[in-house]
């Protein structure tokens, strides 16, 4: 198993507002990082979609579809990092911890002449996550130490 260039990688940080497209028009809500996370993202680390491993204030750890850049069929200005947690969760988690582990590069972003056909196409992404999220070499980073709570800070050690 070979990682490409720049992964695994791991970004932390809080849950912000976006256009609120994602649970409206397409069904599928994203996370999305506040702008340092994305500005830190390293410049070998292309636009396009990304999936791993995610994690919602040191709670249960999920796989994950991300997607990375200016989201074409909507023409953004600002590039964003926003993940999709495989999970339902039962209600938001603005302002939230976001913790992410980057594992492997799925897709470059695309321009479509629908809203159907950028549905389908995040629908597969996500199977295809699924799929992959279950070999041995990315299963193990689920348990990664990055993932693991801060307590031992409060303990003062
Ligand atoms: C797995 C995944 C793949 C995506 N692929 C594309 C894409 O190829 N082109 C695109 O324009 N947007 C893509 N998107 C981004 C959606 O357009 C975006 O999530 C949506 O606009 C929600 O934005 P919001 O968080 O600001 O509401 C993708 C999103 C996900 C989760
Ligand atoms: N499974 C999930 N994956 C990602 N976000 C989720 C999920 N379930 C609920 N949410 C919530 O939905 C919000 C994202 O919805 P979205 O429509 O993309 O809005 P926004 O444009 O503000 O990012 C997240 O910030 C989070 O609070
Ligand atoms: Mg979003």
């Amino acid at each position: 198993m070979t990682f490409k260039k720049g992964l695994p990688h791991f970004a932390a940080g809080t849950v912000v507002k976006g256009f609120g497209r994602g649970s409206k028009e397409l069904g599928i809500p994203t996370a999305n990082f506040e702008p340092h996370v994305v500005k830190e993202l390293p410049v070998e680390l292309e636009t396009g979609v990304y999936f791993g491993w995610a994690q919602i204030d040191n709670g249960e750890v999920h796989k994950m579809v991300m997607s990375v850049g200016w989201n074409p069929y909507y023409k953004n200005i600002e590039k964003s990092m926003e993940t999709h947690i495989l999970h339902k969760f039962s209600s938001d988690f603005y302002g939230c911890h976001l913790k992410v582990c980057m594992l492997g590069y799925l897709r470059p972003e695309k321009d479509y002449s629908s809203l159907d056909a950028l549905i389908a196409d995040i629908q597969n992404d996500i199977s295809e996550a699924e799929k992959q999220l279950e070999q041995p070499a990315y299963a193990t980073l689920k348990s990664h130490e990055f993932f693991r709570s801060d307590s031992k800070n409060i303990d003062g050690n």
